[in-house]
């Protein structure tokens, strides 16, 4: 059975903006589902309708086999959801936040003991366990917040970008955890992020959006398919070099879209072999110090731009 799907979903505001347009996905019970999008692409509305908190203006959203719009208050009882804003009592030690969250969701006191035990060992806070939660650091209190939202076990957890502002490390920790919930208690997670990356280490599904509607969804390889050929990779002495050819190399006739990572420049190409010839020549012919030139597959981040970078591509048409 299907965690959640949406169906022509449409969120228009009084404003007359379409936050979502018409949005079809599909998220399976128990994997990791990343929602990823530029700014304004319809992602908090989404998650503002699934979570109940908004009324669609047309369309179906099931979840759990159920209609969001006719059992909002039972759907209410199978989810939570975290948001950026961390939902901490920090006058409240970490074990008082815990049993709150158990009192709340009227778990019984001595499953509530053995799930926070669990839920402690997991998100490894039972070295902090001693100290105020006003002096945690905010990587550990986001760790507490989303253990806190697991008392209640809930069947799909709602993540807006969970590791926003954390450093490489706590971002990593973060990931190995969510796999863990996954895994160990089968709960669906849903997600918004805007760290490729992280999409790419965590998820089951990805779905690209943009203006309220899905561009692209699936597996990571299967949207490596949107692509439909190698990619041309120019690594350059740094990156300054690199900003300065990206502008010329994306002009060139061949190239349908254009990034920088780090000191490369990442070319999308009609066809990469003829393509490599063209680039290597024009390279050598103006003197251009490069340090390497090499056909790579497309990441996730070439998949990303190419759905979202123009108009043209919208659907993936074009690609
Ligand atoms: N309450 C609202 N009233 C009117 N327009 C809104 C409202 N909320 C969002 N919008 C508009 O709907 C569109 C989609 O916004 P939304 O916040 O859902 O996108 P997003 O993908 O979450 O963006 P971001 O990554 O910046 O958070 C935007 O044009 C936004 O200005």
């Amino acid at each position: 059975m299907l965690a959640i799907e949406t169906h022509e979903l449409v969120k228009q505001y009084k404003n007359g903006v379409r936050a979502l347009d018409n949005l079809n996905l599909e998220v399976n019970k128990g994997e990791i589902f990343s929602l990823l999008g530029p700014n304004g692409a319809g992602k908090s509305s989404l998650i503002n309708i699934l979570t109940t908190f908004y009324k669609p203006t047309s369309g179906n959203v099931t979840m759990l086999g159920k209609d969001i719009c006719k059992e909002p208050a039972w759907v209410r009882t199978q989810i939570a959801c975290v948001a950026q804003h961390i939902s901490i009592d920090e006058h409240l030690s970490l074990m008082e936040n815990m049993t709150f969250q158990s009192r709340l969701y009227k778990v019984e006191p001595k499953v509530a003991k053995i799930r926070i035990n669990s839920l402690i060992d997991i998100f490894e806070l039972s070295r902090y366990l001693k100290y105020p939660t006003a002096s945690y650091s905010g990587g550990v209190k986001r760790r507490l917040d989303i253990a806190m939202n697991m008392v209640s076990i809930p069947k799909i957890l709602f993540l807006d970008e969970p590791t926003v502002g954390m450093d490489v490390m706590s971002r990593k920790a973060m990931w190995e955890m969510l796999l863990k919930i996954r895994d160990e208690y089968g709960t669906t997670i849903f997600l918004t992020t805007h760290y490729l990356e992280e999409a790419d280490r965590l998820s089951d599904t990805i779905c690209i959006m943009k203006n309220g509607k899905e561009v692209a969804q699936g597996t990571l390889e299967s949207l490596r398919g949107y692509i439909r050929q190698n990619m041309l990779c120019i690594v350059f002495p740094n990156t300054r070099e690199a900003k300065k050819y990206k502008g010329i190399l994306e002009n060139m006739e061949f190239t349908k879209f254009a990034g920088v990572r780090g000191n490369s420049v990442v070319l999308g190409v009609e066809d990469s072999r003829n393509s490599f010839t063209i680039v290597n020549k024009w390279l050598l012919e103006h003197h251009v110090a490069f340090d390497a030139i090499e056909i790579v597959e497309p990441s996730l981040e070439d998949v990303f731009l190419a759905l979202t970078s123009s108009e043209e591509n919208r659907g993936g048409r074009g690609l």
